[in-house]
């Protein structure tokens, strides 16, 4: 990631940030962009695509920030403005004093576009685990651990080896059951559903362990946001076979629901790969799904 430390005389001085300014009047955002970075940095962007929208008040001021990935560009990025700038990995974002609203960014860069569910049922534990590895190997990064209706030690044998197979692959699982099952297994997260959320005091009383929650309209949103958790996946967004009798949001009501939603959400329900652009345009962090990314 490239950051840039703002003057020490302008608004959040002194702290670092992410290239880029604010949109004029008449402008598209991806225009702004574009600008901005010429401006700033002396770069032509070529690629770019929406990452999250992040509504913040500063004592003094409001601001949105409309946070782009900027994934290829042409010419080598300067301090044009004489701003010191610093090429950074993931792991040393956190080192770097950074304006509050940048926060949620910082969770949107680290989470990947595609969140894979397992099946709920497994009839056949190896095939079951020959499936995930199949996924991992194939670039699947988060995996949420669902399954039901096993007795208690086969479901912790296989979380644990679900756990086991996603970190020899660099995959983080987060389970989405009770918390013991969780804690036992090793898992880097818990997936909280609808009760977990209502009950979670505050996500400070889990550090270590990645958060997501299932939301399902503005409300769960809201609550998801005052726990503290780091992501949200929201559903349906189009029809889904495992809950045929839902309402759908359609792609316009997922929009409406996370244009200002300051944490990272993926689209859940009829989700397919397909979709994946669709999906960060319609501001998403990317799509998460069962039938559609579990490789048979
Ligand atoms: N570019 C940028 N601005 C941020 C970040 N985080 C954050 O809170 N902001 C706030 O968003 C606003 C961006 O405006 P800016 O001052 O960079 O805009 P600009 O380049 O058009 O500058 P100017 O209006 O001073 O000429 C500022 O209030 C800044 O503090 C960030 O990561 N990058």
């Amino acid at each position: 990631m490239l950051l840039a430390q703002r003057r020490a005389d302008s608004h959040q001085g002194g702290l670092w940030e992410f290239p880029g300014g604010k949109v004029e009047s008449g402008e598209s955002v991806r225009e702004a962009l574009d600008r901005e970075l010429k401006e700033e940095l002396g770069i032509e962007v070529q690629d770019a695509r929406p990452l999250i929208r992040v509504p913040h008040a500063y004592a003094d001021c409001r601001v949105l920030l409309d946070t782009w990935l900027v994934s290829r560009w042409q010419g080598e990025p300067r301090g044009l403005e004489g701003q010191p700038l610093a090429w950074v990995s993931m792991g040393e974002l956190t080192d770097r004093s950074m304006p509050a609203a940048d926060m949620p960014i910082l969770d949107a860069i680290r989470l990947p576009d595609t969140c894979l569910i397992t099946p709920p049922s497994v009839a056949d534990a190896t095939r079951f685990l020959q499936a995930l590895r199949k996924a991992v190997s194939n670039g699947v990064s988060l995996v949420q651990f669902r399954v039901f209706g096993l007795a208690e030690n086969d479901l912790e044998d296989l979380a644990l080896a679900s756990r086991r197979l996603c970190e020899e692959f660099g995959a983080k699982m987060l389970v989405n059951g009770p918390l013991e099952l969780a804690l036992k297994s090793g898992a880097h997260g818990w997936h909280l559903n609808r009760r977990h959320l209502r009950s979670l005091k505050s996500s400070r009383d889990y550090a270590g362990l990645l958060l997501g929650a299932s939301c399902h309209d503005a409300e769960e949103l809201a609550l998801a946001r005052e726990k503290g958790v780091h992501f949200v996946l929201l559903s349906p967004v189009l029809p889904t076979a495992s809950h045929p009798d839902a309402e759908v949001l359609g792609w316009k009501g997922f929009s409406d629901l996370v244009a200002e939603f300051p944490l990272p959400v993926y689209a859940l329900g009829g989700m397919n790969a397909s979709l994946l652009e669709h999906s960060w345009r319609a501001g998403a962090q990317g799509i998460a799904g069962i039938r559609g990314l579990w490789p048979d």
